[in-house]
């Protein structure tokens, strides 16, 4: 069986922690195609090279000293050759990264950097080929990937390569600008590596052992979800649970691979599979919890709002145009409500307010910032009665005001809207009434 592995840049932070890696891939003959992050934090208050990158390419684009901005990333990598004790420079490397810069190649550019070289150092390191994500990951001129294409050249690269390492997060574009996924798109590299080399397994290494019930920044030590689904797992990845982006499983779950979180820092703990089907009954009603802070929500009331046809296309046409997604809108009689990004709205916000005045002569809009969604999850919500109750009165005596309630006609998911300071206590007391009452 081929297996394909994407370390994230925790587990390729320092030198030691590339020899777990090394280990990792070595234990195992079937790791033939390795997925690498840039190098990641080796502490809680270092900086990713990713966002070394991004902030050394800004200085370079406002025409400031970069250098030694520069001088320090390649530190970064240098300390990581020297302790691997590596016969590789990246002296040559460093200086066509400082002409790109200078030339103002673009921010792309200089974050894909970060995995590239990393790539280059692991390539060495385990002695497998490298292949520049730039010549088989494909964008159109729109920055959108190309499925299809980056399949059929990716797929037959790989076939005569016994043993590659792929770098994570870039692509090209046809006329050979380089593109990133958004953050954390490593993992749909690792993704769309395991479809086109039809992988058995993609192991996705990070450095918690597994996808946990909740945020171990919220709950301290989680319980770790041993199955879940696809869909399950996007409407939490979505909802801020960031151990794996939430777009990486569509290029595995069409062929039907399954993914498995692993910890580098324990390689013996089984983790967590992701899973088209699953006969396994989950432990708890829920499978996890997820949430984000920082929306805002716009209440419209208009008498008779139910009986004008049209009246939400209109509203939702003046998001569009503004270009602003939303995230929910609940509704009732007279009323409705759109949440929406506080950050992506707050610049906007008097031209989506007058836009919605002239088409649709509301009675009232007001609006309601600062709220948080937390998604609570889980395929067994469907046979289990009594569940949004529970949550709500576990919310009740943890004195959480609800602002809104959402439950998807899939039964897999309720949306509960808090205000951003009630956002952790909400959490825990979702956690604790289904994982630790054992419900
Ligand atoms: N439900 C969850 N399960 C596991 N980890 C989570 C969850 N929600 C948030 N996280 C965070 O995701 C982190 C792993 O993702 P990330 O930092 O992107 O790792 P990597 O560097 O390996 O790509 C964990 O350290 C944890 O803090
Ligand atoms: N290095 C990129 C891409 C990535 O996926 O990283 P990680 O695997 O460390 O989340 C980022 O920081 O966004």
């Amino acid at each position: 069986m081929k297996k394909v592995v994407k370390f994230g840049g925790s587990s390729l932070a320092s030198a030691e922690q590339f020899k777990k890696v090394g280990a990792i891939i070595h234990a195992d003959k079937d790791r033939r195609y390795v997925v690498p992050s840039a190098p990641g934090k080796r502490f809680s208050q270092d900086t990713k090279v990713t966002d070394m990158l991004y902030q050394c390419y800004e200085l370079a684009v406002k025409e400031k000293l970069f250098t030694e901005a520069l001088a320090a990333i390649k530190a970064r990598y240098d300390e990581i050759i020297q302790g691997l004790n590596l016969d590789l420079s990246l002296e040559a490397e460093f200086k066509i990264i400082e002409e790109e810069f200078r030339a103002k190649a673009g921010s792309d550019y200089a974050a894909s950097r970060g995995e590239y070289l990393n790539g280059i150092i692991m390539a060495n390191y385990l002695g497998y080929e490298f292949i520049d994500a730039k010549d088989v990951i494909f964008f159109d001129e729109h920055g959108i990937f190309e499925a299809d294409l980056t399949d059929k050249v990716l797929s037959a690269t790989l076939e005569s390569i016994e043993r590659a390492v792929i770098p994570g997060f870039y692509g090209s574009m046809a006329d050979g600008t380089i593109k990133t996924f958004s953050r954390g798109g490593s993992d749909i590299t690792g993704s769309i590596v395991a479809k086109a080399v039809k992988a058995g397994l993609y192991e996705n290494w990070t450095d918690v052992s597994g996808f946990l019930v909740a945020d171990p920044r919220i709950i301290s030590n989680p319980e770790v979800i041993s199955t879940i689904t696809y869909k399950e797992l996007r409407e939490l990845s979505y909802m801020g649970a960031t151990v794996l982006h939430e777009d990486a499983i569509f290029p595995v779950r069409k062929e039907g691979i399954p993914i498995n979180i692993r910890n580098t820092g324990a390689p013996e703990d089984p983790g967590t599979m992701i899973v088209k089907h699953t006969a396994s009954k989950p432990e708890y009603t829920i499978t996890g919890i997820a949430g984000k802070k920082g929306f805002v929500a716009i209440n419209i009331e208009k008498d008779m709002m139910n009986s004008e046809i049209g009246f939400g296309r209109k509203v939702l046409e003046v998001f569009e145009e503004n270009g602003i997604s939303f995230e929910h809108v609940p509704s009732g009689i007279d009323t409705l409500t759109v949440f929406v990004h506080q950050d992506e709205f707050i610049e906007k916000e008097q031209r989506v307010l007058a836009g919605i005045d002239h088409a649709t002569s509301p009675d009232s809009i007001d609006l309601a910032g600062d709220l948080a969604l937390i998604a609570v999850v889980g395929r067994g919500m469907r046979e289990t009665r009594g569940t949004a109750g529970r949550i709500f009165s576990a919310l009740a005596h943890a004195n959480v005001n609800v602002k809104m309630i959402d439950q998807g006609s899939s039964e897999l998911n309720i949306i509960i809207g808090v205000s951003n300071n009630d956002f952790e206590a909400a959490i825990k007391a979702v956690y604790d009434i289904f994982v630790l009452s054992k419900l």
